[in-house]
């Protein structure tokens, strides 16, 4: 997240909004540490509510983070500067590439309403130069492509030490989490560079972006205004007062799970439904911007469950009356991640694929064989 500086420039969070989730923090400095009280809190802010916040202080490459948060959105607010028709020239091609500029009202809202956020998605292929047909951008991210490619490397780095704390706690191989989705593999992996247009009268305060689960694996968001919510586990999403405020805290990222996670672990890691809400108090009157690096599996992983360590196997499923989508005989898990994206993306545009959370069940005990 953003810097303290950066957040004493910006209107403030209302401190007495309700209701604001609790969410548990993290610290990247005690993972690297590998210190195993920490590694247990994120596999719980996994399975419970599947959002967390890392905190960054305290870890050299975290620190340059936060400093690359507040210059990234300085490129965000550059770009969306641009004339329209200016980031027409790079608007992107669904589902052909999803790399490039989507304009606001694309996309549906629950309502059926056009939403009220435009983005542009930078390819992690594209920086690290191994796409075989690289895009062009328009002049503030060109100019920033060193630091665009910094800031994905150093989420990569944080990213690296979430995955393995819960491959650990798991009780499968450190790297089961990071090979799925290794940097250097091909990939839909993307930052995504946010602009939610004010909302200036009580007719613009409605929903930014749709209630959605995020299909990737894992999302690192840098955010400085209000206005992302998270909906309470066990809670129907019509019931608006189930949809909890998440509150930025300068020095952190919000990190969250996505439906990939869910797959591949049988339905213990929780990916949950969240969507983009007007900021509120005073920030609704000026633009909310947001950094989402939405990580996804490379091209060709499979969205099989995995086998072993405290993954439930088909038979617990049973065991439990557990039903879980993905046993590996269905179309999930006969698909490659790609495929399985391109589906999902689809659906999401048009505003359908956002039914539910998923995921958090009950956990094997450690080492210990479950009969039933
Ligand atoms: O803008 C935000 O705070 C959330 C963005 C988000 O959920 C997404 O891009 O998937
Ligand atoms: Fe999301």
């Amino acid at each position: 997240m953003a810097s303290a500086k950066y957040f004493a420039s910006q209107p403030a969070f209302p401190n007495d909004l309700q209701p604001v989730a609790q969410i548990a923090t993290v610290s990247l400095a005690k993972l690297v540490a590998r210190d195993t009280g920490e590694a247990e809190a994120v596999l719980h802010a996994c399975r419970t509510l599947g959002f967390f916040l890392l905190d960054l202080t305290g870890d050299p490459v975290g620190e340059s983070l936060i400093a690359e948060v507040d210059a990234v959105f300085d490129v965000v607010r550059q770009t969306m500067k641009l004339s329209v028709d200016e980031k027409n020239k790079f608007a992107q091609d669904p589902p052909r590439d999803f790399r490039g500029y989507k304009a606001q009202g694309i996309m549906k809202t629950e309502t059926g309403a056009p939403d009220r956020c435009e983005f542009y998605n930078v390819s992690q292929d594209d920086l690290l130069g191994q796409s075989s047909a690289p895009r062009t951008n328009p002049d503030p991210i060109a100019a920033h492509t060193q630091l665009l490619r910094s800031y994905l490397e150093h989420g990569q780095f944080a990213l690296t030490h979430i995955l393995r704390a819960l491959a650990t706690q798991l009780e499968l191989l450190p790297d089961t989490f990071r090979d799925l989705q290794a940097p250097n593999r091909a990939s839909g992996t993307i930052m995504r560079l946010i602009r939610y247009a004010p909302s200036l009268t009580s007719a613009d305060m409605r929903t930014g972006l749709l209630p959605h689960t995020d299909f990737g694996s894992v999302t690192l968001l840098a955010n400085v205004l209000g206005g992302l919510q998270v909906l309470l586990p066990h809670s129907a999403p019509e019931d608006e007062n189930s949809w909890q405020w998440v509150r930025p805290q300068p020095g952190c990222l919000i990190v969250n799970m996505g439906d990939a996670m869910v797959e591949w672990t049988g339905g213990v890691l929780r990916s949950n439904m969240h969507r983009v809400n007007y900021a509120p108090g005073d920030q609704r009157y000026i633009d909310r911007y947001a950094i989402a690096m939405l990580v996804r599996p490379y091209k060709e992983a499979p969205m099989s469950r995995l086998k072993g360590g405290r993954i439930p196997t088909v038979e617990d499923d049973k065991c439990e009356g557990v039903e879980i989508a993905n046993d590996n005989a269905n179309s999930v898990g006969n698909l490659t991640a790609y495929e399985w994206e391109l589906t999902k993306a689809m659906s999401l545009k048009e505003g359908s694929d956002c039914a539910r959370s998923r995921g958090g069940r009950q956990l094997k005990p450690k080492q210990v064989a479950v009969l039933c």
